[in-house]
Parts: C-alpha cells; structure tokens; sequence
C-alpha cells in the first residue's frame, strides 16, 4: 500500500491532478498496486482557507506519504500579497521543507508531436530526450540576504545568490548518475564568465568528471544554452544547472516537445518522500474551461511509480499510454498540430487511461 498525498492548488492544478489519479487508479488495478489518496490544501486555495499558502497539516499529510503529487499554485487574485503569504510559497516551501534538491525534468519528443513543435522538423528530427536536472534548494531562490529597503535616495531590491560545495556536489553527483543511465554526455550550464558562484561550480563539477570515467562532460554559459537549445536540440543528453537557469531553461526546452503541458518533474533528496509536479504554472488563462494539457501531471505520476516506487513497468505502460493516444490523433488545445480530434482535459485522460 503506498500513500500519495495529492495537492492540486489553483487554478488548473484540480484539473490535472483528477486525470493523473484516474490513470494511477487505473494502472493500480492492471499492477495490483494499492494506492491511498489523501488530499491536502495549498496555494492561494490555502490562503483563502487557512490564511497559508503551506499550512503545517500539509507538511505532516507529506511527510506520512510515500509519495507526493503536485498540481500547480498561484493565481492573479494572490499577485498582491506580501511574499510570506504568496501561493507560490507552498511549492518552495516543500523543496525546502523535504530538502528535495534535484528536480529531473524531462524534455521528451513524442514522435506524433513533431509538428507541434514550432521549432522545424529538421533541426528537432522524430525524436528528443534530454534531462535538465536542475538544483532545487539553493542559489538566488534562497540566499540571503534579500529584501527591498529605503536607502539615502531611493529605493534597493536585492538577492544573494550561494551556493556551498556541499549542494553543488549532492546535485552534480544525481546528474552524473542520470547520464550514466542514458546516452554518458553531460552538459553543465553556468555563467562562469560573469559569477562566483558559476566558477565554483564549474570546478566542482570538472573535478568530480574524474569519478565518472565513462560520461563526457562539457560545459556551455547559459545564455548560450538558450540558444543552443533551439539551434541543435539534439546535442543534449543531460543538462545540469543551478536552480534559476534550471527554471528557465526548462520552459523553454517545453516548447521543442510542442507545449508545457507535456513536462513532468520529479524533485528528490537524499530521502523520500519525493515530490512530482508538472513543471507548468496554474494557466489561469484557461482554467476552468477544461482546455488543460493532463499529460505532464500523468507523465509526473509516471515518474513517482519509477522512482518512489521502483514500479517501472507500470510507469512504461503511463508512458506508451501517452504515446498511443497521441499516435491516434488526440489532442489537447495547446498540442493541435496534426490533430484527428481535439479533446478536453477529461476526455484526454479517459482515452490514456483506455490504454492502460
Ligand atoms: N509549480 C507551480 O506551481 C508553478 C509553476 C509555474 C508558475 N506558477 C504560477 O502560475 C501562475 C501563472 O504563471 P504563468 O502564466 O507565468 O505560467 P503557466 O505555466 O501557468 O502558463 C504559461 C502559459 O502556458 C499555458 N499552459 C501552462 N500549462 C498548460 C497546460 N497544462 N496545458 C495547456 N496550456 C498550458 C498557459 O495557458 C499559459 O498560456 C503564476 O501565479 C505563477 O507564479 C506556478
Ligand atoms: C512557481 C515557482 C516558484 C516555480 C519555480 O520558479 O521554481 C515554477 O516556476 C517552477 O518552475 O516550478
Ligand atoms: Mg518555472
């Protein structure tokens, strides 16, 4: 029996999270796999609710869980509050709060999607599979001092971005081991041109290389990862950066696949309970009107049977779930190149799970 703690958040967070517990509840009964569900109140729903973004109940429903499926929080009704009390304090929190400092993102071509993308089919080819493995719990998400504050004259805003030899190496260490699983090539993206802590990164990483014999490292600057990432996809197997750039690149990496709403994540530590999450935001522009793409919150789920479970069979059978709906023409709005039938976000998750 394992206990999955379910927080959907706002916006189209509940829509997702119901079509990803449909395929779990599916694929448990093909597997014989036994899944409790609990559910848990974050984001501005939280707000609204409890006044807390993360409410300590939330915390404890996780850390009691085996595993823990994420929606998506954040909304404009919230943009206004203090930083404390902002919905998009739940998530942050969690990777805090769990130490999930490793958040593998995967950036997967189906074959049916290649039109999808807007990038042209010969420079993405049939098929694409990168991992960006991005450090979770660190940089200038976290370090301080940050604030706004009154000086002389005017007004300063500003962040620390840190990181210590010890978070570089336990996120370098789980980028290494993913491109010894996969095709051994290793990119390390940084800004060891223009920041300190780039250059204490890139010399940890060169330096832990000679504990990895059979991967090849490189390294690449950010800004020209960017551009690479759309100019020849196909040069990257891993990529590993620190967690701004890792936000950053990873949306934009979204778009060779066709759309956001095919990204899963999965955020590990050194100890479960691990964290699955699409690695879209709440999409108030469509929520509600049931025009969500479920695949990245399914594919998320997939992910959490792999890697909290160890259940990889089943989490193959989410993945070619995926593939044959897509391969039969199904759509979700955002993905409708190449469409034989454009569905919602239910009708798209019934025909995946039809395929289980
Ligand atoms: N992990 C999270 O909870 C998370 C992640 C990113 C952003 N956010 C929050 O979400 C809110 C909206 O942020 P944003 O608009 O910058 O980013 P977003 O990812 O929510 O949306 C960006 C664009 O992508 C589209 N999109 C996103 N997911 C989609 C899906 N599954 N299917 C189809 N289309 C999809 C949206 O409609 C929108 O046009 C903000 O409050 C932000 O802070 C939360
Ligand atoms: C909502 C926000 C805090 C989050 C981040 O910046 O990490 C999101 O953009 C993501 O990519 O998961
Ligand atoms: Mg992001």
């Amino acid at each position: 029996m394992y206990k999955v703690a379910l927080l959907p958040g706002d916006g189209i967070g509940p829509e997702i999270i119901a079509e990803a517990v449909k395929i779990l509840k599916a694929v448990g009964e093909k597997y014989n796999i036994d899944f409790q569900f609990e559910e848990g109140i974050v984001g501005g729903a939280a707000v609204d609710a409890y006044g807390t973004p993360l409410p300590d109940k939330v915390i404890e429903l996780c850390k009691s869980s085996d595993g823990i499926l994420f929606g998506a929080v954040g909304g404009p009704k919230w943009d206004a509050l203090p930083k404390e009390k902002r919905p998009e304090q739940a998530i942050l929190g969690l990777r805090k709060s769990l130490d999930l400092y490793a958040n593998l993102r995967s950036v997967i071509l189906f074959k049916a999607l290649a039109d999808a993308s807007p990038i042209k089919r010969e420079i993405i080819g049939d098929e694409l599979d990168i991992m960006i493995v991005r450090e979770l719990t660190g940089g200038l998400y976290f370090g301080k001092p940050r604030g706004i504050e009154k000086t002389a004259d005017g007004v300063r805003g500003f962040d620390t971005m840190e990181y210590t030899d010890k978070e570089i190496k336990r996120v370098a260490r789980i980028a290494f081991e993913a491109a010894q699983r996969r095709k051994k090539h290793l990119t390390s993206v940084d800004k060891a041109n223009v920041l300190e802590t780039s250059r204490l990164w890139r010399s940890i990483v060169t330096e832990m290389a000679k504990d990895y014999p059979d991967v090849t490292l490189s390294h690449m600057y950010v800004d020209n990862c960017s551009m690479q990432l759309i100019l020849n996809p196909r040069q990257f197997d891993v990529i590993l950066t620190e967690n701004t750039f890792g936000d950053i690149l990873s949306d934009e990496a979204s778009v060779l696949t066709g759309s956001i709403g095919m990204l899963p994540s999965a955020s590990l530590g050194d100890s479960k309970p691990y964290l699955y999450e699409p690695i879209h935001g709440s999409a108030p522009d469509i929520a509600g009107f049931g025009k969500a793409n479920p695949v990245a919150c399914i594919l998320s789920a997939a992910m959490m049977l792999e890697y909290s479970f160890d259940k990889k069979e089943a989490a193959a059978s989410v993945q070619n779930a995926v593939e044959k709906t897509l391969n039969e023409g199904y759509r979700t709005f955002d993905i409708q190149a190449g469409a034989k039938k454009v569905v919602s976000t239910s009708e798209m998750g019934d025909i995946i799970k039809g395929y289980i």
